[in-house]
């Protein structure tokens, strides 16, 4: 175990505290059982990096799916007061509003047998372009990349392409404003032209499952999710289009960095304030990412529909597969919490981490005012996944947030070696699970064993108080990059 100073709060939450130049403590959420594996790395040392920065508010937060990631650990949370404050892209990550999209079916898990799940992950593979640099669901000019980068999702919706329904139950409804196409550089559009619709490499993948267990009762019906409910969950981003914003504008920033006389424990954690005019073309370019990748998950949902269509030979209706939530877990927003007794517009960003809003919160659907925010968090292509709500606690304590994933727990190359010469889409087959992947290298990197098991994620995020568990998923066919 790394050693780091660490006082313990409960059990769930974990004080590093205030150490040379950090504003405020780092708090990490876990139980004691997580503890030695997460301080055997340096996520923790990231979390205390970020409370350096100016204008952080309250505390440097960490989930417990936290590892460590560009600048800022993956799993983290943090605050900055709009005027002294600073943004800071390694706070989002290189993949701008990486989120997840939760569709459920009227379909029940008898209904797909072993060959009509083979079928059906074949046909998402064909139209669902997969891989590093994967391209040719469609392709835009210049002229209607603008359009994408302002609307989002209902860009694609105007395209026919989804409906109002899927919006409604979108975070922002799948549009930010504030998104200026001249923010962002020709290389960056450039990159965007042909990857509206494609997944990308990795640990984005699109999956098929079924509802396993019912956690809460009345969250679930509310969410249309009954036991043995097939579910499709999508998680992608923003593609080579958020990439190219991300690292634009990191050397623009580490260049600007010391005009503001800004001295960072990590080059990695480059930032600007907050009103300077690096900070708002940053802010306006990764809008334009936040809407690019909104349209990318609303194109590959509407294409999904269309593979349960062909694969399956059912109408709409028959399959009935409507969102039950999307929501982005890397991304940096505005938005109203509670610092030191009072209400303030705060920067929240959010890298590997999940807006989770409770029940009564304006931000959330009508439809699920009386049960909170849905959390979407999944686990990884063998074992479960999982459905939570936001609560009050996560809005009094971590900014309306929580986790996002299982977290990895293997670099690739570990995973690569444990998978040795396994046959893991063999093996998965065996448990029912059909895998597509773009390539056995990277069905290797993403054995499940690469991930920490979801549940005890789960676990201390509602034993901390700050999301609440609905359902558990289980996969029945996957398709990876
Ligand atoms: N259900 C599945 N979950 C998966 C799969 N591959 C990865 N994962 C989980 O997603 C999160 C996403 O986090 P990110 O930081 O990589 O964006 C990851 O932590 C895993 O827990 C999968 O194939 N199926
Ligand atoms: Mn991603
Ligand atoms: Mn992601």
């Amino acid at each position: 175990m790394a050693d780091y100073d660490i006082e313990k709060i409960d059990d769930f939450r974990w004080r590093l505290p205030k150490t040379g130049g950090m504003r405020v403590p780092a708090i990490l959420y876990a139980t004691e059982d997580m503890l030695p594996d997460i301080l055997s790395d340096d996520a923790p040392q990231q979390a205390k990096n970020v409370a350096h920065l100016p204008g952080i508010v309250k505390a440097s937060l960490a989930m417990p799916d936290i590892h460590w990631g560009y600048g800022f650990p993956i799993g983290g949370v943090a605050a900055f007061d709009p005027d002294d404050g600073v943004i800071s892209p390694g706070g989002v990550g290189y993949d701008i509003n990486c989120g997840v999209r939760l569709m459920a079916s009227k379909l029940t898990v008898d209904d797909l047998d072993r060959r009509s799940r083979e079928r059906l992950v074949d046909h998402l593979f064909r139209r669902v372009p997969t891989g590093v640099g994967s391209s040719g669901a469609m392709r835009v000019d210049d002229a209607e990349l603008q359009r994408v980068l302002q609307r989002g999702a209902e860009w694609a919706v105007n395209d026919g392409k989804g409906s109002q329904a899927d919006l409604d139950v979108i975070e922002e409804h799948g549009r930010v404003g504030g998104a200026d196409p001249d923010a962002v550089s020709g290389r960056a559009r450039e990159r965007g032209l042909d990857q509206i619709g494609t997944l990308g490499s990795g640990n984005h993948f699109l999956e098929v499952g079924y509802v396993s267990e019912i956690l809460d009762e009345r969250a679930a019906r509310v969410m249309g999710l009954n036991k043995g409910t097939v579910t499709a969950i999508i998680h992608s981003g923003s593609r080579g289009f958020g990439y190219q914003v991300c690292d634009d504008a990191l050397s623009d920033m580490d260049k600007a960095m010391k005009k503001y006389g800004i001295e960072l424990p990590d080059r990695q954690l480059a930032c600007t304030p907050i009103p300077s005019p690096e900070g708002q073309k940053y802010l306006a370019g990764m809008r334009c990412a936040i809407n690019y990748a909104f349209a990318n998950r609303q194109v590959m949902a509407h294409n999904t529909r269309l593979a349960f269509e062909d694969a399956l030979d059912l109408s709409p209706r028959e399959h009935g597969l409507f969102t039950v939530y999307e929501v982005a877990h890397n991304i940096a927003k505005f938005e109203k919490h509670t610092v030191n007794g009072s209400k303030q517009e705060v920067c929240v960003h959010r890298k590997g981490a999940t807006r989770a809003l409770p029940a009564g919160h304006p931000l959330v659907p009508g439809r699920y005012q009386k049960v909170g925010q849905p959390v979407l968090i999944p686990g990884d292509m063998g074992r479960y996944s999982y459905v939570l709500v936001g609560t009050d606690r996560a809005m009094e304590e971590t900014f309306g947030s929580t986790c996002h994933g299982a977290g990895r727990q293997m670099s690739r190359r570990k995973a690569r070696k444990t998978a040795g010469h396994r046959n893991i889409t063999a093996e998965l087959a065996n448990e029912g699970i059909v895998v597509r992947g773009q390539s056995d290298r990277t069905v290797r990197e993403e054995i499940p064993e690469a991930y920490k098991d979801v549940t005890d994620v789960v676990k201390a995020v509602e034993g901390a108080g700050i999301s609440k568990a609905v359902a558990q998923l289980r996969p029945l066919g996957v398709i990876k990059g």
